[in-house]
């Protein structure tokens, strides 16, 4: 488990300021006044060659120090954190915010429609919770029967299961209407999406794209080559029949940052 603080500075943070949730006298304002679901920004790390991860279910250190502590600065600036259940699987990530002073922590949520993740005492995001460290996670789900020590060791920390039902799952995907709303039940009005690469993909077809408020993306100066967990959309057609961009951001905005750069935006609707 981590014990290294990070910290940000207020300059390169402000010029995240208007990729970020708006804050109002209760922290956090919606963008939209009328809408009821959370505001997403979508935030990754991926190399040249659009790599998350060298393989499936490894863990790849792409962020540099410096953008390393932004994305901790983000995880300070939403509600929660989401992510699948590959990417729990795979990283074992602690999901808290490490920043320096940081006055309150992310809840993070797990989507895990087959409770696939088989998490202990000594996962890293439940150690952080047990220490107060970290917010134990909500783990969203269609299956109603957790195993018990799991189920006692999740609530005993503050944790919860959302279990949406059966019907909304079609070939085990949840559509991300229904997420978003179990999430903003619980009085989230914030959340990042920081991956793996399924969800990624997923919110970057074009009947999600609405859904996400903000991008911002860690490019690293490395290629991980083949074989890589990547960022890469399905094909999307044009009216002809001719493929077409699968996505694009407008208004990009460009920030070094060490070794990095990182690219804020929106997702073109
Ligand atoms: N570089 C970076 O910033 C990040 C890298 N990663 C890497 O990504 C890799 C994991 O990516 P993936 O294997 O693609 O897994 P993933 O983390 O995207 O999880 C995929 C699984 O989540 C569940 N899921 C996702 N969307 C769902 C939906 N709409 N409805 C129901 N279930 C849904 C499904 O069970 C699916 O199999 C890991 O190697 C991890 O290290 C993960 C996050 C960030
Ligand atoms: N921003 C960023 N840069 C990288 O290089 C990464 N590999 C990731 N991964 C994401 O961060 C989670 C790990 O979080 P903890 O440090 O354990 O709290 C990991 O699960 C990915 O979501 N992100």
């Amino acid at each position: 488990m981590s014990e290294q603080t990070l910290t940000f500075p207020d300059h390169v943070a402000n010029k995240l300021e208007p990729h970020l949730p708006r804050l109002g006298p209760d922290r956090v304002e919606m963008p939209a006044a009328t809408s009821l679901l959370p505001f997403v920004t979508l935030t990754f790390a991926t190399s040249l060659d659009s790599g998350l991860s060298l393989a499936p279910g490894t863990r790849t250190t792409l962020s540099g120090s410096p953008s390393k502590a932004m994305t901790h600065y983000l995880r300070s600036r939403h509600d929660a954190i989401c992510i699948g259940v590959g990417t729990a699987v795979a990283d074992d990530p602690g999901l808290n915010c490490r920043l320096d002073g940081a006055a309150s922590q992310p809840r993070p949520i797990v989507i895990d429609p087959a409770l696939r993740w088989n998490f202990s005492t000594e996962s890293t995001v439940m150690r952080l919770a047990r220490a107060g460290r970290g917010l134990a996670p909500f783990i969203i789900t269609a299956n109603c029967e957790p195993h018990a020590s799991q189920k006692a060791l999740l609530e005993g920390l503050g944790g919860k299961y959302l279990v949406l039902p059966p019907a909304t799952l079609a070939k085990q995907r949840f559509q991300w209407d229904d997420i978003l709303q179990v999430i903003a039940a619980q009085g989230l009005r914030s959340i990042m999406v920081e991956g793996g690469g399924e969800v990624i993909n997923s919110l970057l077809e074009p009947q999600n794209a609405g859904h996400v408020g903000s991008v911002i993306v860690t490019i690293a100066p490395t290629w991980l080559g083949q074989g890589s967990v990547c960022v890469c959309p399905a094909r999307r057609m044009g009216p002809d029949g001719q493929p077409v961009a699968a996505a694009r951001l407008t208004e990009p905005h460009w920030i070094p940052l060490g070794e990095d750069v990182v690219l804020c935006g929106k997702l073109a609707k």
